[in-house]
């Protein structure tokens, strides 16, 4: 079977530039959207990812607005500072980006950010919107997850979805916004008794484990459409270090209907997904319509 390879950097590139479209006309009538990205820490892999958010939000014509805090950080600070944040009105969106350093707990600070600014959707708040199908913030990776299952497959209605991984960034949201498309869905994780199982009967299936190339060619339904969100820097045979994602896509690609790489598949999109939700809630702030090409944000 030829497979399909899901050009998530092309999607994302569209995106980015529909998004460059409706901030120029915000612009006009005097709203400039602004995203504020904090960093505390200096791991190696966030750095980059931080970097790559903010030289594309100022290419979409956005402010961008970086806060890079020592790792020792005290966790009042940071409070501080998302309390400061809160209240800048030329601050739409907040991000801190995670996971933080381990004398930082984590819920409270998610807490503390503003729901309306919280542009990762991980807020309480958000997630229990999305729950119920109200005006949530949706997290960045499902999103651009939903916008590639739509753009391969059109309705999703009726189709079997197995969400591997459970977590509250990715896994879980996956699900939520799987069942408001009229999947059927089911979560595994590493206590389901067959995985594989699972798997196989799934007319799309989610990886999101951050286990290297677990999903194997034998676990895939013929035809199946495959999104691969994890990003696994492994060592190869010759010691070089390359990224691979949850599924082995050599092999997995002989079987599948359409599937993700790594890189060039979720990775971009979330970055482009970032940058719609910070139109979407600055829209929503100034008390404007979403427009209409913007998914589920209605
Ligand atoms: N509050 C918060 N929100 C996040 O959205 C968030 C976060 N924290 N912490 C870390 C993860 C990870 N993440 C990625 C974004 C883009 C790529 C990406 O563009 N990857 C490229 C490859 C980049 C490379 O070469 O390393 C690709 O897949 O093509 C990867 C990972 C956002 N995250």
């Amino acid at each position: 079977m030829m497979t399909n390879i899901i050009d998530g950097k092309s999607i994302a590139a569209k995106l980015r530039s529909r998004i460059a479209n409706e901030v120029e006309s915000l612009k006009q009538q005097g709203i400039h959207p602004g995203l504020a990205v904090i960093l505390v820490g200096d791991d190696p892999a966030s750095q980059v990812y931080v970097r790559s958010k903010g030289k594309q939000t100022k290419e979409a014509g956005m402010n961008s607005f970086e806060y890079r805090l020592a790792d020792n950080t005290p966790q009042e600070a940071l409070l501080e500072l998302i309390s400061k944040l809160n209240q800048d009105n030329s601050v739409n969106g907040i991000l801190v980006q995670l996971p933080l350093p381990r004398h930082i707990d984590e819920e409270a600070i998610i807490n503390a950010i503003a729901p309306q600014k919280d542009v990762d959707g991980f807020h309480p708040i958000n997630i229990g919107l999305l729950s119920t199908g109200g005006k949530a913030t949706i997290p960045c990776t499902p999103l651009g997850c939903l916008m590639m299952l739509k753009d391969q497959l059109g309705d999703l209605s009726g189709l079997k979805a197995v969400v591997l991984g459970r977590s509250n960034i990715v896994g879980k949201p996956m699900a939520s916004l799987l069942i408001k498309e009229n999947c059927t869905v089911t979560i595994a994780h590493s206590k389901t008794t067959c995985i594989e199982d699972e798997c196989r009967q799934a007319d799309i299936l989610i990886a999101a484990v951050g286990k290297p190339e677990l999903v194997k060619e034998n676990w895939i339904k013929p035809g199946a459409t495959i999104i691969d969100v994890g990003i696994n820097r492994i060592k190869d045979t010759e010691n070089n270090s390359k990224l691979v994602g949850d599924v082995d896509f050599i092999n997995v690609s002989k079987k599948s209907g359409a599937i993700t790489p790594v890189p060039g598949g979720v990775g971009p999109m979330t970055i482009a997904c970032l940058l719609l939700n910070t139109l979407t809630i600055t829209l929503r702030q100034n008390n404007l319509s979403i427009p209409k090409w913007i998914i589920n944000q209605e």
